[in-house]
């Protein structure tokens, strides 16, 4: 007997976010007041319907570059601190609110200093917003734990720095490193300095890899850089060959992903919008997990790509008929792949995540005989 998960269903389970990032989730309203607070004045409209539709217009992107140019605006009223740490306080509250209960916020603070702000205030006004919003949160009955990765843009060249900048506030709630912008023409190495010492320091990484760009970007991410995990990554199915039987015979790298159970954060929304993938239909996440690889969901930006992990969890429902032990796998991935010391990850996979899923199981075994013979679908 499978479970068909409810909308609701979705809501309350508890859910794990490891690619988020924080200048692509701001609430319209909030977009709005900081630009008149700051005197933001090249916001297209301060119309809050309308910088809605606005920024929803990144949905029809289809290039990368393209979708990234709506960030000028959000970043552009990220200036400040007090602005800054709205942001993100707004941003542990809309999470936890959603049912994620650990989440790890990626953004590039290099983007807060165009009035003035060091890099140090800048991830302090994050790291003040995030403890600010987790305790909203749980005043409003849902907990949440949030960490910060800090992101190099790949056009710049400050790597090194932001590297230096990761390790300093490690203890401090940063709990990693990335590489994000344009991917083609800027690949992996040209961080490589950075890379090399965030190794030296054991200080966890991830890369945007195998989403603007294909397999020799993955290949520099993982075999030159040395990244624990891939943002996105989906295009390690072009090492994958699938024969008229639906059989697979996975290359040298795909191999390496899947045996050293290198996590894919995969964006399924994010990647239709960025013309990574044609249709969630044809997203290969259903192929990886199919073949185990450690495939994790994730909504990359919610506000560009009109999305949260409950739309994105229910987007796989509709699409590929997932069910709860599903939606619990994918979730205990993510956690098992989480910059965040190995027995607090177990803690958090036992204490939390598997008792959410059992209890929201538990729950279909109750109620009214009508209500079963909608809500239970034997698959046996
Ligand atoms: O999907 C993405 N790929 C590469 N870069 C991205 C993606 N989404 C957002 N970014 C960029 C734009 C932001 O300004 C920056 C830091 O969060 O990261
Ligand atoms: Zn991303």
């Amino acid at each position: 007997m499978h479970h068909v998960p409810t909308i609701d269903n979705i809501q309350r389970a508890p859910k794990v976010l490891l690619h988020d990032h924080l200048d692509g989730g701001l609430r319209p309203q909030t977009v709005v007041e900081l630009a008149e607070q700051t005197g933001y004045e090249a916001l297209p409209t301060f119309d809050v319907d309308e910088i809605t539709q606005w920024f929803a217009a990144a949905t029809e992107a289809g290039s990368l570059e393209e979708y990234l140019e709506r960030f000028a605006h959000t970043v552009g009223v990220m200036q400040t601190t007090p602005a800054i740490s709205r942001v993100a306080a707004e941003c542990a509250e809309d999470l936890a609110a959603d049912g994620v209960v650990y989440a790890e916020v990626r953004y590039a603070p290099e983007l807060s200093t165009q009035k003035g702000l060091t890099l140090d205030e800048v991830v302090e006004a994050i790291l003040d917003g995030f403890r600010q919003g987790a305790a909203r949160a749980t005043q409003a009955g849902h907990r949440i734990r949030i960490g910060v990765l800090l992101c190099a843009m790949r056009q710049e060249s400050r790597a090194t720095e932001i590297a230096e900048l990761a390790v300093k506030y490690r203890d401090s709630g940063v709990v990693g490193f990335d590489i994000a912008g344009p991917e083609a023409g800027f690949p992996p190495t040209r961080s490589l300095d950075a890379f090399e010492y965030l190794r030296r320091e054991n200080c966890h990484f991830t890369i945007h890899a195998g989403e603007g760009f294909g397999l020799p970007s993955i290949w520099e991410a993982i075999q030159w850089c040395g990244a624990a995990r891939l943002g996105h990554g989906v295009r390690i199915v072009d090492d994958i060959d699938i024969d008229e039987d639906g059989n697979a015979t996975l290359g040298r790298l795909a191999s390496f992903v899947r045996d050293r159970r290198i996590p894919l954060e995969m964006c399924p929304r994010s990647n239709v919008h960025t013309g990574t993938v044609p249709s969630i239909e044809q997203h290969p996440l259903a192929l990886l997990r199919r073949l185990n690889f450690r495939v994790t969901v994730n909504t990359d930006n919610r506000l560009m790509s009109q999305t949260s992990m409950t739309h994105e969890f229910d987007t796989l429902v509709q699409q590929f008929g997932y069910t709860l032990d599903d939606l619990q796998w994918l979730t205990v991935n993510a956690m098992k792949s989480a910059f965040l010391p190995f027995d607090q990850r177990l803690a958090l996979i036992n204490e939390v995540v598997k008792p959410g899923y059992a209890a929201l199981r538990s729950e279909s075994l109750f109620g009214t005989v009508a209500d079963h013979t909608t809500s239970l679908i034997s698959r046996a």
